[in-house]
C-alpha cells in the first residue's frame, strides 16, 4: 500500500507537486499518468526518499521510506534506468545489490531469467546496453528483494512491443500475487493496457483518479446504422444530443433508450456500445495541450 497525503514540493517559486493525495492499493496496478513535467518523477522521488517534500507525506506500507527497516526488501524502485553504473556488467549490478540486501547469489540468476536478460547479455557492461535492456535490468534490481511494493517511473520507455507486453504480464502477476504496483507514464495507452486504477496529474495537481473502468466509462453511446442520417434525425427528434463522428453517432443516452428509438423508426442498428475511452482521452489531450501552452512540454 502506498499512501500520499497532500504532498507538495516547491522549487523556489515554482510548485512542481501541489497538494497531491492518492493511494495505490495492494493487488492492483495503479497507473500514474501525466504529460511531461506534470510532477510524476518528483512525486516518486519523494516516495523513494530521494527528495524532501515541502509539506505533506508519502507512506509505503505505513512508513516513510527512510523509516523502512530494509527498504529493498519492502519496496522495489526504478526511477531512472540510465542511472545505473555504466562501467559494471548487468550481473555485477545485481550481485552488489543482492549482497547489500543479504540475498543469496542464486537470486541474481533468478532475476536475470525473470526479466529475460541472457547469460551473455548479463556479462556486458551497462554502458553497452540498449535502453530496453537497461529497463529490464532496472526492473530486475527492483524485484531482487522480493518486495511488496513496486514504484516504477516510465518503465516502458525504450521497450519494444514484445517488451511492453512482457512487462504488462510481469506487473499483472506481481499485483495478482498481492503486491502493490505504481507505475508512471506520459502515454495513456500504456497505462490503459495495464492499470486497474488510474491517477491523472497535470501541472502538479491531481485532476482525476479512480478505477480504470470508472474513468473510461463514458456518458456517451456509440451507435452505427446503415441509415445514419435517419437515425440521427430520429434521435434528435427524441431530444437526445447526437454528434456524427467517423461513420457513427456519439449520443448522450443509454444504449437501451437509443435502441428503442431506432426500432421505433424502423432503422436497423449495426453497432451499439458505450463510447469507451472518450472522456479520459479528451481530458488527457486537454491536459497535454494546456501543459504545452505553459511551455513545459519536453
Ligand atoms: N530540482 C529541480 N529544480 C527545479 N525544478 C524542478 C526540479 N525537479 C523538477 N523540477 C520541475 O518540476 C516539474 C515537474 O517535473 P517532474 O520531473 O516531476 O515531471 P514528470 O511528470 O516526471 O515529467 P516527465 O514525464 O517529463 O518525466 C517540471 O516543471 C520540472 O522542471
Amino acid at each position: 500500500m502506498i499512501t500520499v497525503e497532500s504532498l507538495t514540493k516547491s522549487y523556489g517559486g515554482y510548485t512542481a507537486v501541489d497538494h497531491v493525495s492518492f493511494t495505490a492499493a495492494p493487488g492492483r496496478v495503479t497507473g500514474f499518468l501525466g504529460p511531461n513535467g506534470a510532477g510524476k518523477s518528483t512525486t516518486m522521488r519523494i516516495m523513494a526518499g530521494l527528495t524532501e517534500p515541502s509539506s505533506g507525506s508519502a507512506h509505503i506500507l505505513g512508513r516513510r521510506f527512510a523509516e523502512l527497516p530494509n527498504p529493498g526488501r519492502e519496496v522495489g524502485v526504478l526511477l531512472d534506468a540510465s542511472a545505473q553504473h555504466a562501467g559494471r556488467t548487468g550481473r555485477e549490478v545485481l550481485r552488489i545489490n543482492a549482497r547489500l540486501m543479504g540475498l543469496p547469489g542464486s537470486r541474481v540468476d533468478e532475476m536475470l531469467d525473470a526479466v529475460g536478460l541472457t547469460e551473455e547479455e548479463s556479462l556486458r557492461r551497462v554502458r553497452n546496453y540498449s535502453l530496453g535492456m537497461r529497463q529490464r535490468l532496472g526492473i530486475a534490481s527492483a524485484l531482487l528483494g522480493d518486495p511488496e511494493v513496486l514504484i516504477l517511473d516510465e518503465p516502458a520507455n525504450g521497450l519494444d512491443p514484445a517488451g511492453i507486453r512482457w512487462m504488462r504480464d510481469l506487473l499483472r502477476g506481481f499485483a495478482d500475487g498481492g503486491g502493490t504496483v505504481l507505475l508512471s507514464s506520459h502515454l495513456l495507452n500504456e497505462i490503459e493496457v495495464v492499470a486497474d486504477d488510474i491517477v491523472v496529474i497535470g501541472l502538479g495537481r491531481i485532476v482525476a483518479s479512480g478505477t480504470k473502468a470508472d474513468l473510461l466509462a463514458s456518458a456517451e453511446t456509440l451507435v452505427r446504422a446503415d441509415d445514419l442520417r435517419g437515425l440521427h434525425a430520429a434521435l434528435v427528434g427524441a431530444g437526445l444530443a447526437s454528434t456524427p463522428a467517423d461513420g457513427a453517432l456519439l449520443v448522450s443516452g443509454d444504449a437501451g433508450h437509443i435502441g428503442r428509438i431506432a426500432f421505433a423508426a424502423g432503422i436497423a442498428v449495426t453497432e451499439l456500445r458505450a463510447a469507451d475511452g472518450a472522456r479520459l482521452e479528451e481530458m488527457f489531450l486537454e491536459l497535454t495541450a494546456s501543459t504545452a501552452r505553459e511551455g513545459n512540454a519536453a
